[in-house]
C-alpha cells in the first residue's frame, strides 16, 4: 500500500497520517499540495491519501473541500483528529523578534498566528510556504531569504532548528481534523459511531431550497457536524454544500435521509461513511424511537402490507 499525504516529512498531515494503524510499515510519499496528493490516488499513483478538511478555529480547507467535491470521485475512508501548537523558528544568526522581516508558512498555519504575528513582528512580511515543514526547512537553504518559518515543534526539533518562541498560536487547544481518501471501494462497517459526507448542489434557486436539503436530516433524526457552503466556479450565487452528518450509510434514517437528497438535488456526491473520532459537541446521545431502523423497517413492512392487498 502507498500512502501520500502534505510533506515533506514533519508537516501536521504526517502526523496524522502516522495515527493510522500500520502505516509505519506501509510505503509513504510526500506530496507538495492537496490537489497532487488527491491527482496521486486518482491516477492509481498511491492508494490513499490524507490531507487537513477542517480546523477547529479556522473552519475547512477549502483547497480540500473542492477538490473531493469535484473531478473523479473519491472516498473519505478514516478521519484523524490532531492537537495543533506552532513554534517560531529563524534562521542562523537571528536570535530576537525584532530581526525578523519575513515570515514564511502554510496558509494554515498564518491563519492561526496571525494576531501574536501583528503583535510580536509588527510590519513583518508574509511568504506562503506549501506546508509549515516546507517554510521551516527552507530556512537551511542559502537561496531562500526569509528570517522565520512557523511550524510544528517536531521539525523544529528534529533539524535543529533556533527556536525563538514556543505556543504562539491565537487560541489554544486548536484541532485539526484530517481525512484518509481512496478510491470509490468497500465503505467501511458500522461503528455506533460514524459519520457520513456528502457533497450537495444545491438544487434550482427558490426560497427555502436549503431548508428542503436540510430538512432531509431533520426530518429523520440525523443530526449534523460539519456544514459548509462553497462556489461551484460557474457563477457568482451557484453554490455546492459540503456535509457530515452523523450515522452511517447502513442505518435506515441515513439511507432515507441520502434517498432524500437525491430526490431533491441528484447530483448529490456520497464521499463515505467512515468511523467518527470523538463525539461532536451536538450529538444527540439517543435517537428516537421513529428514528430507529427498526422503526423504519416496521413501517416499511406496513406499507407493504397494505400494497399487498392491490387490485
Ligand atoms: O503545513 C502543514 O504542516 C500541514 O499539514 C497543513 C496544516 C497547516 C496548519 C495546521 C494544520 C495543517
Amino acid at each position: 500500500m502507498i500512502y501520500t499525504y502534505l510533506g515533506p516529512a514533519g508537516t501536521f498531515t504526517e502526523a496524522a497520517l502516522m495515527q493510522v494503524p500500520g502505516v509505519d510499515a506501509a510505503e509513504r510519499v510526500p506530496s507538495t499540495s492537496v490537489n497532487t496528493a488527491l491527482e496521486k490516488v486518482r491516477s492509481g499513483a498511491a492508494d490513499f491519501a490524507m490531507v487537513p478538511i477542517e480546523n477547529s478555529v479556522e473552519g475547512g480547507v477549502s483547497a480540500t473541500l473542492d477538490a473531493i467535491a469535484t473531478g473523479e470521485s473519491l472516498q473519505i475512508v478514516r478521519e484523524v483528529l490532531v492537537p495543533i501548537t506552532f513554534v517560531l523558528v529563524a534562521r542562523d544568526g537571528i536570535d530576537s523578534l525584532e530581526q525578523v522581516h519575513t515570515v514564511s508558512t502554510h496558509g494554515h498555519a498564518y491563519a492561526q498566528t496571525r494576531h501574536w504575528c501583528e503583535a510580536n513582528l509588527p510590519g513583518h512580511d508574509f511568504l506562503p510556504a506549501s506546508s509549515t515543514a516546507a517554510g521551516a526547512l527552507g530556512l537551511l537553504d542559502p537561496e531562500n531569504h526569509y528570517d522565520a518559518a512557523i511550524c510544528a515543534p517536531l521539525v523544529a526539533e528534529q533539524n535543529s532548528l533556533n527556536i525563538l518562541r514556543r505556543g504562539i498560536e491565537d487560541t489554544a487547544g486548536a484541532v485539526t481534523r484530517f481525512v484518509l481518501v481512496s478510491k470509490p471501494g468497500r465503505i467501511p462497517v458500522p461503528t455506533g459511531n460514524d459519520k457520513t459526507t456528502v457533497v450537495v448542489p444545491l438544487p434550482d434557486d427558490h426560497p427555502g431550497a436549503l431548508m428542503d436539503l436540510l430538512d432531509q436530516f431533520a426530518a429523520r433524526g440525523v443530526n449534523l457536524s460539519r456544514i459548509e457552503s462553497r462556489p461551484t466556479g460557474e457563477a457568482l450565487g451557484s453554490y455546492f454544500f459540503s456535509v457530515d452528518a452523523e450515522g452511517h450509510i447502513t442505518e435506515a434514517r441515513m439511507a432515507d435521509a441520502l434517498a432524500g437528497l437525491h430526490r431533491i438535488s441528484p447530483g448529490v456526491r456520497f464521499l463515505g461513511s467512515y468511523p467518527s473520532v470523538g463525539r461532536s459537541p451536538n450529538a444527540t446521545a439517543s435517537v428516537a424511537r421513529h428514528n430507529t431502523d427498526e422503526a423504519f423497517a416496521e413501517a416499511a413492512a406496513w406499507v407493504a402490507r397494505l400494497k399487498a392487498h392491490l387490485g
